[in-house]
């Protein structure tokens, strides 16, 4: 025989290695995002400054043109992964290559203040954040939604007097209302009565909101502390977070009055076992007064209005009537078990959070890893090597608006798009719900979604058995004049294009959409009764 197998195997090797050497240079290709003659770092400052300009313009356009995933260099400086299959790989990674837990400590230092000690203690990561996760969860969950729902069915007992006043129909902006009324319900929920009547006695709404509107630049890392002062929304935005952190340092000094259990509790009663000071306490629990709010209140304003403006809406209040009712007040009896109870809302609770949120999870690269891209398209890699110490970002929006599962028009709302009835029987409408990411995953998927999903449906289905509701027209905000454009939801089945306050620009990837103080004027009567 002239080739032994010892002669192919030396000759095969050199072929073997070189073959792999050009797949691996393949499946690595992760591209430059931005023209190729510009050097990098202009292209990551074009990259970024058009991030925040026009989010969705932005990743709609990187996903068409670099893939599912693209490299956004300085000041950037991450990998987006835009394609939902590859960012469940990103959410299904073991922490020793993808990890998290550093991100959230070192944020909980920038963006809320707190200092290197209480940051660096091993009380933070081993006990606070674990009690956090357990404290949020449903089992948890039925004491601080029974506080909830009492305030909300008092702003709508307020509501239907003003109503009376009026001659039986009342016209009022919703996204302030709903706000509003959810920012205090979600407080005293979680934080009782007395800290939210501190709150309103201080004004702190306004200390919140500055922090808030401050948020996108404190959490992109961009401009060093020393600058602070000179940049006039931080210099307001962190004024508000530290006369927050510190009204929640004085209230934990009192003792917490009207507070008996739950995860805020626990969280300062495991800050104070580990020695960290009230103000040290007030900058941790601020994390949380956050996370409760800048979200769930918006995305219920969203939220309402789609389901007022869809055909759905009878099917809809039909599921609410038939939940049992609590007896005294004649509205639903509302429970985590009831809430559960109900598909149609819950399926279009998860289309308004595909359609009104935009997440970023991050991680650090701890070690160079083959990304699993499987639902690509044939024009891409079907995977990409992404270099240990890299950072990754899993954009949901781009996976929301973009993938083949949403069919022919993605950015229509359809309300009963996760039925299990309305779905093909491979795909099944919870499993569909699973391509919905605007709670984030993994590792650092939101804590509060049960709450923030219950907080969601309550609100709807005691608004829709006391009035009913029809929006009228949008109203100007802070941005740029108001174009039709900018108000218009497309709904599916609706006889005519829905209306929507304007989205708040330059808050790439921090979860619900907020609304720049436009909002939309409804006119509210009491229900009609059958
Ligand atoms: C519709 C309302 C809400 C939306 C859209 C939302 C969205 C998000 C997103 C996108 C993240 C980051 C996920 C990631 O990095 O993968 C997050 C984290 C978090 N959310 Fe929410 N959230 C909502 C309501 C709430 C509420 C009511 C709470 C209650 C306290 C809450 C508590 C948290 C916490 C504690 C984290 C941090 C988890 C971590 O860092 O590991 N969220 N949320």
């Amino acid at each position: 025989m002239l080739f032994s197998f010892a002669n192919l195997l030396y000759l095969g090797a050199p072929a073997f290695l070189w073959y792999s050497y050009r797949s691996t240079l393949k499946k690595s290709s992760v591209r430059v995002y931005g023209p190729w003659y510009l050097p990098n770092f202009i292209r990551g400052v074009i990259a970024m400054i058009r991030l925040g300009q026009d989010e969705d313009g932005f990743l709609l356009s990187a996903r068409r043109v670099y893939g599912p995933v693209v490299y956004l260099p300085w000041p950037l400086d991450q990998i987006f992964v835009l394609e939902g299959q590859a960012i469940q790989n990103v959410y299904n990674s073991p922490a020793s290559t993808l990890s998290f837990v550093p991100i959230r400590i070192s944020m909980q230092g920038a963006v809320f203040g707190s200092p290197t000690n209480v940051i660096h203690h091993s009380a933070l990561k081993d006990r606070i954040f674990p009690v956090h996760a357990r404290g949020l969860t449903n089992v948890r969950l039925d004491a601080p939604i029974e506080r909830f729902v009492q305030v909300v069915q008092q702003r709508i007992s307020d509501l239907g007097h003003r109503i009376d006043h009026c001659d039986g129909s009342f016209q009022m902006p919703l996204v302030s209302w709903v706000t509003q009324t959810m920012f205090e319900a979600a407080t005293i929920a979680l934080f009782g009565e007395e800290f939210n009547a501190r709150m309103v006695a201080t004004g702190s709404r306004d200390h919140f909101n500055a922090f808030d509107n401050c948020f996108p630049l404190l959490v992109s890392e961009l401009i060093p502390d020393f600058l602070f002062p000179f940049v006039p929304p931080l210099r307001s935005g962190i004024r508000g977070r530290d006369a927050t952190a510190k009204l929640l340092a004085d209230w934990v000094a009192d003792g917490m009055p009207g507070l008996e259990e739950g995860v805020i509790k626990d969280t300062a009663d495991i800050g104070l076992s580990a020695g960290f000071s009230f103000t040290e306490i007030g900058t941790l629990l601020n994390s949380d007064l956050w996370a409760l709010q800048a979200n769930a209140p918006y995305a219920a304003a969203s939220f309402l209005l789609y389901i007022l403006q869809s055909p759905l809406l009878p099917a809809i209040q039909k599921e609410i009537d038939s939940l049992p009712r609590d007896g005294v007040s004649e509205n639903p009896l509302i429970t985590m078990k009831t809430l559960a109870s109900m598909p149609l809302v819950t399926s279009c609770m998860h289309e308004t959070l595909r359609l009104c949120t935009s997440s970023f999870s991050i991680r650090i690269v701890e070690e160079s890893f083959m990304l699993s891209t499987p639902s690509s398209h044939d024009q891409y890699p079907q995977g990409y090597l992404i270099p240990g110490g890299s950072r990754i970002i899993c954009a949901t929006r781009a996976a929301h608006l973009t993938d083949p599962i949403w069919g022919p028009e993605p950015a229509a709302w359809d309300g009963e798009r996760f039925l299990d009835s309305k779905s093909d029987a491979e795909t099944g409408g919870n499993k569909l719900s699973r391509e919905v990411r605007g709670f984030g995953g993994g590792v650092s998927i939101c804590e509060g979604r049960h709450l923030a999903s219950a907080e969601l449906k309550c609100l709807l289905a005691l608004m829709l058995s006391n009035f009913d509701i029809t929006p009228l027209f949008p109203t100007q905000g802070r941005g740029p004049p108001l174009t039709a454009e900018a108000t218009k939801i497309d709904i599916k089945g609706a006889s005519k294009t829905g209306i929507a306050p304007s989205r708040a620009l330059g808050r790439p990837g921090l979860g619900a959409f907020q609304f720049d103080d436009s909002d939309v004027i409804v006119n509210v009567a009491r229900k009609a009764t059958s």
